[in-house]
């Protein structure tokens, strides 16, 4: 049997815009109210899926969601006919109506965390929506991502999907963000590693004091239950709180692993030497490659700014395995020389490869945001949607659908249009038969 890293990439959605909406997010806040281009943010997504398909990757799409999300407004007392529904938000709550016109969905990472079948209890692929509920309008998000998620992983011979955790900050869970997975092979059990920002149900413990901490431990635990993840193969790890004060709002802002590698930054984890031990005694004999980037060669803010562990860290079919980053790490020569000394070092990184996704990085979502990981064997992957796999035929259909359907270039007053609400809709319910999803969107049910 063969087994896979499958990434499923967000499909950017037609409002990709600069909204200013995530506190804690520096990106998200520096580049407010600047117009953004839908079209070229789809396209440098597409280029990305298309070209780690060309490397000889399993490579998925995941379908963005419906905005501007009317159904919102509506649960909040705006009435009348849809046009008329956008026009007295945009006019009375124009804070609200933005945060309902956000394509926040279009990172993937957060869509889910997903637990494959050789680390679960009853051996099926397990499946949780993030709630995502410490930013309104990623909290919106949860419900639609479920109903995708179902739609591209239906069997239930081998996949179980959950409800989302309680819509509470008590539960605030960010899904995959802060969640990675360190393995000998895809195929065999793994160490789940859930990194928290907080414990929601216990103040004496340590806590960030500027920016919010999303996800919790008690949210954690709670997804390591439902998936039957065994104690053996689960740690919880703290991030260090300090960090997510200085815009470390995700732990894949500050680590990433992939296989036998960790790579992180020095300054990411709480108790870390304890929480390595752990890790390293889960994972059995073989030794986990610890990869630690020091202050003194990266800062916390040059790895804020460049996104250099938002990278994605994923092994060729040659079992080589390789960094794709955002241009922005090569744009920064302290970090170009890091990456270019990185890959001669004896650790099993040998190659970086740089992607152009800065309509998605001025939001703060680099390469690794972009994409939810599934690990699959061949089995799974054919029970799987195969309209969601990337190839040629579906690269081209996925870039002449964006060329007819996303604006060149939107302005956040843009939003306010009723025509872009049409657009979205013409252009999603055609996407559905693309991918054959089936009616995933509210407007379609
Ligand atoms: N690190 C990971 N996995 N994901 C990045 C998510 C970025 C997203 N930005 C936003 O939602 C900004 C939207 C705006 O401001 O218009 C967020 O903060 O949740």
């Amino acid at each position: 049997m063969k087994h896979f890293e499958v990434n499923f990439d967000g499909l950017v959605g037609p409002t990709h815009n600069y909204a200013g909406l995530s506190f804690g997010n520096v990106a998200s806040l520096a580049n407010a109210k600047s117009s953004s281009s839908p079209r070229d943010a789809a396209l440098q997504g597409l280029a990305k899926m298309k070209a780690l398909h060309d490397m000889g990757m399993q490579q998925g799409v995941l379908a963005p969601q419906e905005r501007p999300n009317i159904y919102a407004l509506r649960q909040i007392g705006f009435t009348g006919t849809d046009a008329e529904v956008l026009a007295k938000a945009a006019q009375q709550a124009p804070a609200i109506f933005q945060a309902v016109c956000s394509a926040s969905s279009m990172w993937t990472a957060n869509a889910a965390t997903v637990s494959p079948s050789a680390d679960t209890a009853n051996g099926k692929v397990h499946f949780t929506p993030a709630n995502l509920t410490n930013k309104f309008h990623r909290s919106l998000e949860p419900v639609t991502s479920g109903r995708i998620l179902k739609a591209m992983f239906s069997n239930e011979r081998y996949f179980q999907h959950h409800r989302h955790l309680p819509d509470n900050e008590h539960f605030g869970d960010e899904g995959a963000a802060n969640h990675t997975r360190l393995c000998q092979d895809y195929g065999l059990a793994g160490v789940e590693v859930f990194v928290y920002g907080r414990h929601a149900f216990d103040s004496s413990k340590p806590a960030p004091t500027k920016y919010p901490a999303r996800q919790t431990y008690e949210a954690s635990e709670a997804i390591a239950r439902l998936h039957g993840l065994s104690e053996d193969n689960t740690v919880f790890m703290q991030q260090n709180p300090d960090v997510i004060d200085q815009g470390v709002f995700h732990n894949d802002v500050i680590a990433v692993g992939n296989r036998n590698t960790l790579f992180y930054h020095q300054e990411a984890f709480a108790n870390t030497e304890a929480k390595f031990a752990e890790i390293q005694t889960k994972f059995g004999d073989d030794p986990v490659h610890f990869i630690e980037v020091k202050s003194a060669e990266v800062s916390v803010q040059d790895a804020v700014n460049t996104y250099l562990f938002n990278t994605q860290l994923i092994n060729l079919p040659s079992g080589e395995m390789v960094i794709i980053a955002p241009t922005e790490c090569q744009e920064n020569e302290r970090v170009a020389s890091y990456l270019a000394e990185l890959v001669t070092r004896d650790t099993p990184i040998r190659q970086v490869h740089y992607f152009d996704v800065k309509q998605s990085m001025r939001n703060g979502g680099g390469p690794a945001c972009l994409r939810l990981r599934v690990a699959l064997n061949d089995e799974e992957l054919a029970a799987a949607n195969q309209h969601c796999l990337m190839n040629d035929a579906l690269y081209g259909k996925l870039t002449d659908w964006v060329k007819r359907h996303y604006r060149d270039t939107l302005a956040v007053d843009d939003l306010r249009d009723p025509a872009l609400l049409e657009e979205s809709r013409t252009a999603l319910d055609e996407l559905t038969q693309i991918l054959r999803l089936g009616s995933v969107y509210e407007f379609q049910r």
